[in-house]
């Protein structure tokens, strides 16, 4: 492993990532994979979830095109220098932010979404010029299968590796030096990966859980909120780490909530979920035993039939739960909603705070001041307003959490922004020394008072402004050089 990783951080030293023509081609080569070997990716996302053909190209595919096709479409902007503003001293000078590649980066991918969760990362890393290891999750194994074997055939070997394995690899691959490590998966380990990040001082993105909770407002259409929110619990049976994990209300709208949704789930899933192609199934047994043990003890308003020769849960919906219960102390994630009444939005607001902070939050009202108040009056990652999951389709909004759901953010450009380094450039000329002696020892009241002058004013004008500045600086230049002040001051 040491020797791979050694060999990734020499072709990265090589340069060859630092083209922008380069790296269009990598991500070009990546596009022609997913497109030409997408029957093998559906395949491996059928195997490892249960997930139709359908709903994998719909969950995973696309977002992975789309991510390839902005990029491609924004890279050459984002990799140029950018212009920054300047003081009186610098005023002449050239001074830029250069985006530069951090070196090898490793992105560990989770099992849930295991195609577009290590794929979206790899994109972001891949254009802002960087060699990259990808380690996918050992519970999703037919994608990670399909990962190591796509992804040499396509992209250059020297540069991105894919290196499979369960914890005993991953937490070898920790000892290793990387530049920067992107982890998506549960908090506990999250812990392990800074805690291996440290020793090397590596920066760390972690893309973590929590519990996302779902305020639903009295002064709502109810009727379209339990459909959108049976569309973003029950995708993917559950395993979605932005998936609503629990319904905070008012105790008079959980019987009308509950009929909602049971109807949704017929409306969605027919009579009979376990026969519907847009019904998954939980990943292993370990995580099938977990979540049935969350409904011990809980009152069932529908669902709760569970098959585990099959891994089936059923949509479930839990009503009255005691905030106390297992069932609120740990992220679900699996079918099963549990509806915890609340007096009011500010009791709610209570709730969530009194908490961890979520990944995300959602709110459901027709009132958008309320929906307001609350977003400033709490802390998620994320927040969607009216409805469930889709800020994370917008690759324009930073993806990430806070606290114990995670720290950093990506997709889109705010991949790009993780995986680079934001180079401070100032490019000054050897002429000018003039105006450079007032910062010269030995210093003076007056030598400051200069200082004052050419870094505390303010000249925002716009162009007239500048003009004005130069004419100033340029003044203040000569004076220095000619003045008795500048006489005294040599
Ligand atoms: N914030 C986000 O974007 C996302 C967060 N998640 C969160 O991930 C969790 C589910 O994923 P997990 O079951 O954790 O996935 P997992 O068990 O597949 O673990 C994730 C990665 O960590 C590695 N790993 C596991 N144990 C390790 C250890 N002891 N030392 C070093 N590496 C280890 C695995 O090899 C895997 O690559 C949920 O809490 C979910 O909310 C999931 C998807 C997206
Ligand atoms: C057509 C709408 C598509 C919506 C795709 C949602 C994908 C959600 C992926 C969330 C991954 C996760 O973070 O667990």
């Amino acid at each position: 492993m040491e020797r791979q990783v050694q060999r990734l951080r020499q072709a990265f030293r090589s340069g060859r990532t630092r083209p922008l023509r380069f790296r269009r081609q990598q991500l070009e080569a990546l596009r022609r994979m997913v497109q030409e070997r997408e029957e093998d990716i559906l395949g491996a996302l059928a195997r490892d979830l249960s997930k139709s053909e359908l709903n994998a190209y719909s969950q995973e595919v696309i977002t992975v095109l789309g991510e390839i096709d902005f990029v491609l479409g924004n890279l050459a902007e984002w990799v140029s220098a950018k212009p920054v503003k300047k003081n009186l001293f610098t005023l002449l000078d050239e001074a830029y932010i250069q985006p530069q590649p951090l070196g090898l980066v490793l992105i560990i991918g989770a099992w849930n979404y295991p195609f577009v969760l290590t794929m979206q990362p790899l994109v972001g890393a891949i254009a802002a010029g960087n060699a990259v290891i990808v380690k996918p999750s050992e519970l999703s194994e037919n994608t990670a299968n399909i990962l190591a074997k796509l992804l040499p055939q396509y992209l250059d070997q020297d540069l991105y590796a894919v290196i499979n394995g369960g914890v005993e690899e991953t937490t070898e691959l920790l000892k290793q030096r990387f530049d920067h490590i992107l982890y998506t998966g549960n908090t506990a380990v999250g812990k392990i990966v800074m805690a291996a990040a440290a020793k090397h001082l590596t920066p760390v993105t972690l893309e973590l859980g929590g519990k996302s909770p779902c305020y639903i407002d009295k002064d709502c259409d109810l009727d379209v909120v339990c459909r959108r929110i049976t569309w973003g619990k029950f995708m993917n049976c559950g395993q979605t780490c932005i998936a609503p994990d629990y319904i905070l209300c008012e105790a008079t709208l959980q019987d009308q909530i509950v009929q909602r949704i049971k109807d949704t789930v017929k409306e969605f899933y027919g009579e009979n979920i376990k026969e519907s192609p847009d019904y998954e199934r939980i990943i292993n047994l370990r995580h099938f035993k977990r979540i049935k043990s969350l409904l011990e003890g809980q009152k069932i308003a529908f669902g709760g039939e569970t098959d585990e020769a099959t891994r089936y849960i059923a949509p479930t919906v839990l009503t009255n739960v005691d905030p106390e219960a297992k069932v609120m102390q740990e992220e679900i994630f699996g079918p099963v909603l549990p509806i915890v009444p609340v007096k009011n939005a500010d009791e709610a607001i209570h709730f969530i705070n009194e908490r961890e902070k979520p990944l995300a939050l959602y709110i459901f009202s027709h009132n958008n001041k309320l929906i307001k108040q609350m977003i400033e009056e709490t802390s998620s990652g994320g927040v969607t307003g009216n409805d469930v999951i889709m800020h994370f389709t917008l690759n324009s909004l930073p993806f990430g959490g806070v606290g114990s759901s995670g720290m950093g953010a990506y997709h889109g450009k705010h991949t790009f922004d993780t995986f680079s380094h934001q180079r401070p450039c100032l490019l000054k000329s050897l002429k000018g020394e003039g105006a450079n002696k007032l910062r010269y020892p030995p210093n003076s009241q007056s030598k400051v008072d200069w200082a004052k002058f050419f870094l505390l004013k303010q000249f925002n004008k716009g162009k007239l402004g500048f003009l004005l500045l130069m004419c100033v600086a340029v003044a203040a230049a000569v004076f220095v050089k000619v003045s008795p002040l500048s006489v005294a001051l040599h």
